[in-house]
């Protein structure tokens, strides 16, 4: 195995009943790389990233993270392994504040019970800190989840993900529900931190403006397939994600 290679997928098949969910999937992520998976409504997309977290099991096929299978393991055994997701919808604690929904999402990462010890407790304190600068949210760091606006707690719910150092994030439509404005401006904090680490992001997108300008590389699903993996210049220009993704050919 090339060393570079974080995640990889080989010859994934999904159906529900008689929907074919995922066919064929052939897919090596590198470390370090920011992948934008894309497709229309019910093309595959959540069913892979169910499947790389451990929420849905192939029917047949592997997946490897950094070399070790992976397929058959549970969510949180692949969660301890390295992989983190972050929601649409955040899943936050409404009623706890920003700090003290980092620290609670430090202590479920891996064997951190300790956490509560107090010299524990600082190190916590430490690296949540030094996420809440990374992500601009340092100035929210002592307010209820339940006061911040939308765009916060998405960045937030992304902070929290990577208390648990992981090797890969999954995103899933960072920036829905956001503002037209704040887009670029949360894709940059977004990116930025997450550059800072060298992180492998993949991440579900449906706006291509996005896709172009975060994205160091498109695969673009449709019915359970790939139908493009390329840079975003050649994928979002290839015939089918055009006709099958974004409805710019007829
Ligand atoms: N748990 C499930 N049970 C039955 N069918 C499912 C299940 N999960 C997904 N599907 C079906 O599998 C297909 C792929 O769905 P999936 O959610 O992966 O698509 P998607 O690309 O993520 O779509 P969206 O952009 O709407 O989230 C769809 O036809 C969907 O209805």
């Amino acid at each position: 195995m090339s060393e570079n290679i974080l995640l990889r997928a080989r010859a994934i098949e999904k159906r529900f009943g008689a929907v074919v969910a995922a066919s064929s999937l052939n897919i090596d992520i590198l470390a370090g790389q920011r992948v934008s998976l894309i497709g229309s409504n019910g093309a595959g997309k959540t069913t892979f990233v169910n499947m790389v977290t451990g929420y849905l099991k192939p029917d047949t096929g592997s997946i490897e993270l950094g070399g070790r299978d992976i397929t058959r393991l549970a969510p949180r055994a692949i969660t301890h392994l390295g992989v983190a997701r972050s929601f649409q919808i955040p899943q936050l604690f409404a009623e706890l504040t920003v700090l003290e929904n980092m620290l609670v999402a430090n202590a479920c990462h891996g064997q951190r019970l300790s956490f509560w010890q107090p010299a524990r407790r600082g190190d916590a304190v430490d690296r949540a800190d030094a996420l809440l600068q990374r992500f601009q949210l340092a100035e929210h760091r002592e307010r209820r989840v339940a006061e911040l606006p939308g765009g916060v707690r998405k960045l937030l719910d992304i902070a929290m993900a990577l208390t648990g150092q992981p090797r890969l994030l999954l995103l899933d439509e960072p920036t829905s529900g956001v503002a037209a404005e704040e887009k670029f401006p949360m894709m940059d904090i977004i990116m930025t931190a997450l550059g800072q680490e060298a992180m492998t992001v993949l991440f579900v997108e449906h706006d291509m403006d996005i896709v172009e300008r975060y994205a160091d590389r498109v695969v673009a699903f449709y019915a359970g397939r790939i139908i493009a993996d390329d840079v975003p210049a050649v994928a979002l220009a290839a015939d089918d994600v055009r006709r099958y993704v974004t409805g710019t050919l007829h």
